[in-house]
């Protein structure tokens, strides 16, 4: 089965990134970036989109999301758990930051991001596309689908502009 296409979106303003508490489903208890599954007919721009009005209330226009990243996570002992997720960053939105019943959306330092409660690959990729650039990482779980047994990283492009 090929595997999952999600993405994720980052919405980032004056020093700080929004991420959100998952409370259920895939990641429950993680501080995770605010995405989802991608649906079929759907970009992955107007995914990003629609999850982040969704999950935290903000509005913004799909021309807005910058691709920051092409994430690969492989769990060999849960591979029903494989994905793929494309991770944009906005600037510009319209709306209010509010919680739903699946996350609770917080304001993090961009230097500071609480890697210690996020999926582990986190810590790899977060910190450059916080700093402007794009990457593509591929990551591989271990038996406790939880801790990396294999990462590589690739810095693509430097966008022009950072955080
Ligand atoms: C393994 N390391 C990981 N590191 C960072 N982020 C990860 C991740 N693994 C999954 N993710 C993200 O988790 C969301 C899952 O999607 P998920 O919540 O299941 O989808 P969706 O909101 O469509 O859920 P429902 O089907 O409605 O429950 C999706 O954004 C995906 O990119």
């Amino acid at each position: 089965m090929p595997p999952l296409r999600t993405c994720l979106i980052l919405p980032v303003r004056a020093g700080r990134v929004l991420l959100g508490h998952k409370l259920r489903g895939f990641g429950a208890g993680k501080i995770v970036g605010i995405g989802g599954k991608v649906e079929p007919g759907e970009s992955l721009e107007q995914a990003a989109v629609r999850e982040l009005a969704e999950e935290a209330g903000l509005i913004v226009d799909p021309a807005d999301a910058q691709l920051a990243a092409y994430l690969d996570f492989r769990f060999p002992h849960r591979p029903e758990w494989d994905m793929t997720s494309q991770v944009f960053v906005v600037r510009r939105w319209a709306g209010q930051v509010r919680a739903c019943e699946e996350i609770r959306p917080e304001w993090f330092a961009v230097d500071a991001p609480p890697f210690a409660r996020m999926w582990d690959e986190n810590r790899v990729w977060l910190p450059h596309v916080l700093r402007g650039e794009r990457v593509e990482l591929q990551a591989t779980y271990g038996a406790d689908n939880d801790r990396l047994t294999e990462v590589s990283l690739r810095v693509v492009q430097q966008v022009t502009r950072g955080v």
